[in-house]
């Protein structure tokens, strides 16, 4: 990301990624090039920070410095979206015409259709409120009424580690990336019960359309369907089950506590389009208009950011209680 001011410099900020699993790799990198030389803490956030805290000291004698997991994701969404006018987007039909207007022999969440569906920017300078769903390896769901003023409402253990987990059970995939390229392939209408299956079409007097899948899984239970099943068709349905489930707690959330924009972001949406048009599908859909699905550019690194935002606030209160004045851009002495 491009002209980013942090810490009273101007410049670009790189973001790499690696799984936890591979912290120990790190450890000997940072060792092997003389890390500790150069800086003596690291922020950190998330479970990692506490769980790999002993090994960063034991390793490289190097300190982290913990932040709350949601205070860095908030403080990072923010921050990365007042700096990215490009940030924040949302998918949508052509047409724009609200979902649940579509006539119904031309059903919006047909394959068809969804492939249909184009990212457009979203202006989120006006952000509050806001339904904040971070789609981690479980999910949790937050309102934001301000950026200090917060509250964790919901959350679900069903997330992107169960859609893996699941996938590479029931696939013999390996990789996540594998997982999302086996699912763009195929078809859950083989594997999941539809609407269609159980009434021969809608069930119109509740609005449930014949594709709407009325049962996860619900074609497995017969042998024959088993055989016939592919691995391709098992990823797709199992991506298909654990977004929906994740939009319909988002759904409930939002309209319990009378928000109309929902936030996505997490890593499982990377690489992910199917499940976020599935999203903006479903909030649409079933909010009948109401709610909006909006997603990051930058999907999985806003605690990244937020932890890097709190060395830079450090560094300002220090600087005012020493000389009364803010810092002039030399790094702070007492972190390096
Ligand atoms: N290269 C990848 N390897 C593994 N998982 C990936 C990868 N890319 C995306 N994912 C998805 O991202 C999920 C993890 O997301 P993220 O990194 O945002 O969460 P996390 O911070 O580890 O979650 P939690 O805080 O719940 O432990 C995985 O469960 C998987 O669905
Ligand atoms: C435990 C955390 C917060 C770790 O990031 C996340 O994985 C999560 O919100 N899990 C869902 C827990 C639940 O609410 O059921």
């Amino acid at each position: 990301m491009e002209n980013v001011r942090i810490r009273g410099r101007r410049g670009t900020l790189h973001f790499i990624r690696f799984p936890t699993s591979e912290v120990g790799a790190f450890l000997q990198l940072a060792r092997s090039k003389g890390m500790a030389d150069l800086v003596n803490t690291i922020y950190a956030t998330g479970g990692g920070a506490y769980k790999f805290e002993e090994d960063f000291i034991k390793e490289v004698n190097m300190r982290l410095a913990k932040l709350d997991e949601l205070d860095a994701l908030i403080a990072g969404v923010l921050f990365v979206d007042a700096m990215n006018s490009q940030e924040c987007y949302y998918w949508a039909p052509p047409d724009e015409v609200p979902v649940h207007q579509h006539p119904a022999d031309s059903p919006p969440y047909s394959e068809a259709a969804l492939s249909l569906y184009v990212r457009k920017p979203f202006d989120f300078s006006r952000p509050y409120p806001f339904l904040l769903v971070n789609i981690g390896s479980g999910v949790s769901m937050l309102v934001v009424n301000a950026p200090t003023d917060y509250y964790r409402v919901s959350g679900t253990s069903l997330g992107g580690g169960t859609f893996l987990g699941l996938c590479c059970l029931l696939t013999g995939c390996s990789s996540f990336e594998e997982a999302i390229s086996l699912a763009a392939s195929g078809d859950n209408t083989t594997v999941d019960k539809l609407v269609r299956d159980i009434y021969g079409g809608d069930y119109a007097r509740f609005g449930l359309p014949a594709d709407l899948v009325a049962s996860s899984f619900g074609q497995m239970s017969t042998a024959e369907r088993r055989a016939k099943v592919s691995r391709e068709d098992l990823a797709r349905a199992t991506l298909v089950t654990i977004t929906n489930n994740i939009g319909s707690i988002a759904r409930l959330c939002a309209s319990n506590e009378n928000i109309e924009r929902v936030v996505f972001c997490g890593n499982f949406l990377r690489v992910n389009p199917l499940s976020m048009k599935l999203l903006s599908y479903a909030m649409s859909y079933w909010s009948r208009g109401a709610l909006k699905a909006l997603f990051l550019e930058h999907e999985g690194y806003f605690g990244a950011v937020g932890c890097l935002l709190h060395l830079d606030m450090k560094q300002k209160n220090e600087s005012l209680s020493r000389h009364g004045t803010p810092p002039t851009g030399e790094p702070g002495h007492a972190d390096r």
